[in-house]
């Protein structure tokens, strides 16, 4: 099945959380994952159409998504959702933030409703919450995969060890939930 990453990282932080996101993808056998970072300009829109699930990845700014985030949603509208192109298909989410809390919650509840107008099928985490920086869902969300970062360090730093493993988990699990759906 065909997995597509769709993401905005103004710094680098939320690039990081989609390299985990598509390694968890590519632990399922059969699982062709894209990784399509918004900034790089033109959206591959046949692949998104035959990809069987899209999981998106913003970082929290302003406590919400990314203006280059908001910017592709919107762009959707002439040649996706006029024709619900996305139906049924899986989607997911993934955020970063630079405050514990942060107000990401919203970030991912907005591509969660977007996810809806596009009549597709939201996939959160089944994660109990965890306890320490290497626990998987520090944060405790069924949303979707959080994470903060430390604030003054590169990319390479910033992330972490739980953050990555559940944003790992969360790219597993919709490519496993959508070989299900396949039939596979
Ligand atoms: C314009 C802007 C707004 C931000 N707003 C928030 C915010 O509302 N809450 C928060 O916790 N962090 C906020 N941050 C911090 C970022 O979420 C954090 O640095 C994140 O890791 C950036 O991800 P990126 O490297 O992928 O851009 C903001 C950063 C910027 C540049």
């Amino acid at each position: 099945m065909l997995i597509s990453i769709v993401y905005d990282s103004g710094y680098g932080r939320t690039a990081r959380q989609a390299a985990a996101v598509a390694e968890g993808v590519r632990q399922v056998p059969g699982a062709d994952v894209k990784v399509i970072a918004v900034a790089d300009g033109s959206i591959p829109w046949d692949r998104l159409e035959a990809s069987d699930a899209i999981i998106f990845g913003s970082p929290t700014y302003n406590g919400t998504l990314s203006a280059r985030l908001k910017q592709f949603m919107e762009e959707t509208t002439g040649p996706v959702w006029r024709e619900l192109k996305w139906r049924n298909k899986l989607a997911a989410g993934f955020t970063t933030s630079g405050a514990n809390n942060g107000d990401k919650l919203n970030t991912l509840v907005s591509m969660a409703l977007f996810a809806a107008q596009h009549g597709m099928i939201w996939v959160g985490l089944d994660l109990l919450p965890g306890e320490g920086d290497d626990a998987l869902n520090r944060h405790g969300s069924w949303i979707g995969a959080m994470a903060t970062s430390l604030q003054g360090e590169d990319p390479e730093t910033a992330m972490v060890a739980g953050d990555l493993k559940t944003a790992s988990y969360l790219g597993k699990r919709v490519a496993e939930l959508a070989g299900r759906l396949a039939g596979k």
